[in-house]
């Protein structure tokens, strides 16, 4: 059986990113990742034979070097999934509202438009040797449904990105599989304190905190299926559902 091309992972040096590369790792599934800043999961990655390559979004620059590196590493590409993200809170004035916008911008929109653009070739040829569709997955946010007075910058940006879903998987139709997986609560961070913990569990029915395995779950369940694209998944707890 010959080896798939790579699936791209960015921001991977943590948490879901991190545990999604082990699980494709562990099943034979060749990886590259970015990571902005060298943590733990960096080295665990490594060692586990993946390749790494650092890349922060904040710039086009960055973006597109990134890009370069990732096709100077591979020929071909089974996977790009953009999962790398800021979650940060709107600033307190308008020059500070202004630079967070920005950064929600370059990380949940601009990063994944222009990878898509400057990776589609990897892609495709992906599907000439496969013979088989490949695959593009957006991670959003449930929360793009209702908004947030908090972080408003953040989820317009998440928005956007699930927009783009519709109109990649429009244009790179019938070779190039685009979905999108929006979550709620996954996992909490570790500064959340009990009152904040709480407060989200109830949001959903479901009401667990499920952690980073139903999102790993989901894109291998994307990766397999033959006749989705341009569809965005709720991982959301069923919070859809509740009042
Ligand atoms: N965790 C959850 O409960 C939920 C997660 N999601 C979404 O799921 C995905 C994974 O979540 P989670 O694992 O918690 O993500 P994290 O908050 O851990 O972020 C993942 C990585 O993104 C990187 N990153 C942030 N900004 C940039 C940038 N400008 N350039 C390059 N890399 C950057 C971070 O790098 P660095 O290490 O340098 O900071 C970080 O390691 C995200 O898209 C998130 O929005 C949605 C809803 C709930
Ligand atoms: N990049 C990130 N985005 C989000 C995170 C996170 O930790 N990193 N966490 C959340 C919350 O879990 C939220 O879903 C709880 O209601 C949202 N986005």
């Amino acid at each position: 059986m010959t080896v798939p091309g790579p699936v791209l992972i960015t921001g991977a040096a943590q948490r879901s990113g991190l545990h999604l590369a082990k699980v494709l790792l562990a099943q034979g599934q060749p990886v590259i990742f970015s990571y902005r800043t060298h943590k733990p999961g960096v080295d665990e990655l490594l060692a586990l034979g993946a390749v790494g390559i650092q890349a922060d979004f904040a710039s086009d620059a960055g973006i597109l070097a990134l890009a370069t590196a990732v096709k100077q590493q591979a020929s071909g590409l089974r996977a790009v999934i953009h999962n790398a993200s800021d979650w940060a809170l709107d600033g307190e004035d308008a020059q500070a509202a202004a630079a967070v916008f920005r950064q929600m911008f370059q990380v949940h929109q601009q990063a994944p438009f222009l990878l898509n653009l400057e990776l589609q070739p990897l892609l495709l040829a992906e599907v000439e040797r496969s013979g088989q569709m490949t695959d593009i997955l957006h991670i959003t946010d449930d929360v793009v449904r209702r908004g947030s007075d908090q972080h408003a910058a953040y989820v317009a940006s998440k928005a956007a990105l699930q927009n783009l879903t519709l109109s990649f998987a429009s244009r790179f139709a019938p070779h190039i599989k685009v979905n999108a997986i929006a979550p709620a609560l996954l996992a909490f961070n570790a500064g959340d304190d009990a009152a904040y913990r709480a407060r989200t569990l109830a949001k959903s029915p479901l009401g667990i905190e499920p952690g980073f395995a139903v999102l790993s779950q989901t894109v291998l369940f994307l990766l397999q299926q033959p006749y989705m694209t341009g569809a965005i998944l709720p991982l959301n707890g069923g919070r859809h559902v509740k009042a």
